[in-house]
């Protein structure tokens, strides 16, 4: 029985958006994604309120639309690969929801975000490394958060959402 929100969090390319919009789909629930709302309610896109506020501004702003998802109906929510960097985000994401950590290599995470150039933490001269670099970071911090993990190498998009409703329903019957 599906009574909270479901978060799905995870590195830039890991499918929360792609993924995250099936799941909504296949579970019959609206689907939201922390970026889209940002930029609609800042009339701006993502590259630029971190050119204009930096990364902190970008922050605030998240944490902002993050609480008023909270607050909202059920729904599947595609998250900023960045939120559970604030502790106060974490507590928001467990106290609200069931959070879905989808993982992805390295290699994977690479190849789906090199297709465009809309993700300012990876306008640099290796964004290989960049990513690499961000896992080590964060990692710890999606498990911490994670109720359940999903890992989407070599799945489609399709077959990774059919995997997240499996691994969901099999958490929430326990
Ligand atoms: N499981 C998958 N198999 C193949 N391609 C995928 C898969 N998941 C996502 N993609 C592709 O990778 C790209 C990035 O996916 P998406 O935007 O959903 O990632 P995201 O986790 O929302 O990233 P961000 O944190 O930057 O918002 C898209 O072009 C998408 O079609
Ligand atoms: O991983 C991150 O820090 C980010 C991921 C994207 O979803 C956006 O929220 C933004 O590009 C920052
Ligand atoms: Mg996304």
């Amino acid at each position: 029985m599906i009574n909270r929100s479901i978060f799905l969090v995870g590195p830039m390319g890991a499918g929360k958006s792609t993924i995250g919009k099936l799941l909504a789909a296949q579970l019959q629930l609206p689907f939201a994604d922390t970026d889209k709302v940002l930029e609609e309610r800042t009339g701006a896109d993502i590259p630029w309120i971190f050119d204009v506020e930096g990364e902190a501004g970008f922050r605030r702003r998240e944490s902002e639309v993050l609480e008023e998802l909270c607050l909202g109906e059920c729904q599947v929510i595609g998250t900023g690969g960045g939120i559970v960097l604030l502790e106060e985000n974490r507590r928001q994401l467990q106290k609200y929801g069931h959070v879905i950590y989808l993982q992805a290599s390295v290699e994977q995470l690479f190849e789906r975000t090199s297709k465009n150039s809309n993700r300012p933490l990876l306008r640099v001269p290796d964004p290989r490394a960049r990513i690499e670099e961000i896992l080590r970071e964060r990692e710890p911090l999606y498990r911490e958060v994670a109720d359940v993990i999903c890992d989407t190498d070599n799945l489609t998009p399709k077959q990774a959402a059919a995997l997240v409703v499996e691994r969901l329903h099999g958490s929430l019957s326990q």
